[in-house]
């Protein structure tokens, strides 16, 4: 996570990212100042510099986060992915928190077609959970890299989110 990330936009587009992912907390208006059905002038500032600047546009939300707070910036059309931290933002090697599932079902039910990441605790004991709620995209650190074979733990992840897709 980075402080003000207005102010990375064009250096990360410059560089050469096609996509910039943004944590909400970490724009200037407090949380509390944030609504679920009405636009911040901040936050929509930095989707819409995003865009400008030629990316795709992401919003993490740290696990303590409401997951509606994404829907006036989701609505708008600025975002084109939704991170869902289900451990602290920090490092890597945290415990899954699994009450956190919710928020990527109902941001699912919302939203049918948006991106929705995951990204902490993910391995093939919690993948199940997280590709039943929805989510099509995910982050994994430790499960991948302390594996003796990597490669089968990519390839169990992708399976078990590309067979809940498939699933009506
Ligand atoms: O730093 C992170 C989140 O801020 C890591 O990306 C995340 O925790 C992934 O690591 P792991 O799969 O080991 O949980």
């Amino acid at each position: 996570m980075v402080a003000h990330p207005a102010q990375w936009v064009q250096d990360f587009a410059k560089a050469g990212a096609d996509m910039f992912t943004f944590h909400l907390e970490a724009v200037p208006p407090e949380l509390s100042q944030l609504s679920a059905s009405e636009a911040h002038p901040e936050v929509l500032k930095v989707c819409q510099a995003v865009r400008a600047a030629g990316m795709h546009c992401g919003i993490a939300l740290k696990p303590a986060t409401d997951e509606a707070l994404v829907s006036p910036y989701v609505d708008a059309g600025l975002v084109d992915l939704v991170l869902v931290l289900t451990v602290e933002p920090g490092f890597g090697g945290q415990k899954f928190m699994a009450d956190k599932v919710g928020k990527v079902q109902a941001l699912r039910t919302r939203y049918p077609h948006l991106t929705i990441e995951v990204d902490g605790g993910v391995a093939p004991s919690t993948i199940m959970a997280v590709a039943a709620a929805g989510a099509n995209a995910i982050v994994a650190g430790s499960a991948i890299f302390g594996a003796d074979d990597p490669g089968k733990v990519i390839q169990a992840l992708r399976q078990a989110v590309d067979t809940a897709a498939a699933t009506p």
